[in-house]
């Protein structure tokens, strides 16, 4: 189990930013390693509703024009623009769905949203602006009173969305919602898309219980840490494919890790604790070898590890508080996995002024929880909560952004701009 173990600085602590690069750059080697032609590229083919977010293997090319055929955007009436304004006697009716008879001269057809135009129309006028109360009366009076209009008017013409041949979604492109639905009106039920990244997650110590267990030993807690970790790999487009809570023995998590590594052959191996400065540090004491495993100028998440297994995959190595885990996987994952694998979005930090004093740590950057807010005018505000300690869950379950409070020795006072990250799943108010 040796392999690159990524430096650290030798004295002091790396910046949130350089922990950032290093974290990005190690996943972007294991990922391009993954996507060179070899075998480790995977990718599956999915019913096209639930490819949203994911990335797509091959080009998508159109295969038909968009519209396929010149049609109505309005219910109406189809004219020949040369023949208003007039009192035209009506054409048979043309609903969506059915291929008109050619448009006799100086006659109006009323037509649907969406219907072929007829050969001799070259505009819609909308009923509205007839003297029409309905289709029905103007079918019953024979003719229709329109108004003046220019060629052109309420067509949408063939091929204005996309013409056959043209390149619409390009492979490496992240699914949205109506890149699916463009894939939908070409006629396709499926697309193919590259796997999702695989991660195995471990947490543990003596003290960290399942959820479930009962009664809990004196001295345990249950475990937090798999489930945020699962639910937020899910959420950023990573796939789980074993997540374990693991006792203090070195030997025994070196052998689950083992098998795990054979049985899923994962992308990511994502850990949470064991890795400060305890006597029993079960994850650093294992992983030493091909990882290395420093600080960061952050809290929460100071301790930090990093490093790549003679497997191929990425080691990443969280501290265990639980606010501690959650915000690193936030702070460091998610951009590595958004420029590697496209797999989730890249952070949008923006500006915000802060609503009270905040006392920022001496020599680490906070990433404070909090909420924000926008007024009328667009001005954006946050809150911090006061408690700082990254044992402190309940508290940030109530968060609805990420605040980012530099390093130094005077309170920054209300009123300052400071960086937030509006978090997604939580309502901004
Ligand atoms: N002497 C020092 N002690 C500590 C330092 C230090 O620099 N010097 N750093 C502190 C900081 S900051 C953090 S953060 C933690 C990180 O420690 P570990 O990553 O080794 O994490 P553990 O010791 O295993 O656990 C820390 C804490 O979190 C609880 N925990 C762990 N796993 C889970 C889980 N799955 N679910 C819920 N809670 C969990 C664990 O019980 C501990 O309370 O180290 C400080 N100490
Ligand atoms: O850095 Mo630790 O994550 O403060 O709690």
């Amino acid at each position: 189990m040796t392999t690159s173990a990524d430096g650290w600085p030798a004295t002091g602590a790396r910046s949130i930013t350089a922990h950032i690069r290093a974290v990005a750059e190690a996943v972007a080697a294991q990922a391009s390693a993954r996507t060179d032609g070899g075998e480790r590229v995977r990718t599956e083919t999915l019913p096209l509703a639930a490819a949203a977010g994911r990335v797509l293997a091959a080009d998508v090319t159109a295969n038909r024009d968009l519209p396929g055929f010149d049609n109505s955007q309005m219910d109406g009436f189809a004219v020949c623009a040369a023949d208003t304004p007039a009192t035209l006697p009506l054409a048979p009716m043309i609903p969506a769905g059915h291929w008109p008879d050619p448009l006799p001269e100086a006659q109006a057809a009323p037509i649907m949203t969406g219907a072929p135009i007829p050969a001799g129309a070259d505009a819609i006028i909308p009923i509205e602006d007839t003297d029409a109360t309905s289709f029905d009366a103007a079918v019953r009076a024979g003719q229709i009173t329109v108004p003046e209009v220019s060629a052109g008017t309420f067509v949408r013409p063939i091929g204005s969305d996309a013409r056959t041949g043209d390149l619409l979604l390009a492979a490496g492109t992240r699914l949205t919602v109506p890149g699916l639905g463009t894939i939908a009106a070409l006629g396709q039920t499926e697309v193919a898309v590259h796997a999702r990244p695989r991660a195995v997650i471990y947490t543990g110590g003596d003290e960290v219980t399942a959820p479930g267990t009962t009664p809990l030993p004196p001295g345990a807690l249950y475990d937090a840490n798999l489930t945020m970790l699962a639910a937020w790999l899910d959420r950023n487009g990573v796939a789980v494919a074993a997540s374990r809570l693991i006792s203090d023995t070195v030997a025994d998590f070196a052998a689950v890790l083992e098998a795990d590594l054979a049985a899923h052959a994962p992308d990511l191996i994502i850990t949470s604790g064991g890795i400060s400065a305890g006597r029993y540090e079960v994850i650093r004491q294992a992983l030493e070898g091909c990882a290395a495993f420093g600080s960061v100028t952050m809290q929460p998440g100071g301790p930090q590890g990093l490093g790549t297994h003679t497997s191929g995959a990425v080691i990443i190595c969280f501290p265990g508080n639980p606010v501690s885990t959650w915000v690193s996987a936030e702070m460091f994952l998610r951009p590595a996995l958004a420029e590697a694998y496209r797999c989730t979005s890249a952070h949008r930090w923006q500006p915000a002024a802060l609503s009270e004093d905040v006392t920022p740590l001496a020599r680490r950057e906070q990433i404070r929880r909090g909420t924000w807010h926008t007024d009328d005018t667009g001005h954006v505000t946050a809150a911090a909560f006061s408690g700082t300690s990254s044992h402190l869950l309940a508290a940030a379950a109530q968060a609805t952004a990420l605040i980012r409070i530099p390093a130094g020795d005077e309170v920054v006072p209300a009123g300052s701009t400071v960086q937030i990250l509006p978090l997604e799943e939580a309502h901004g108010e």
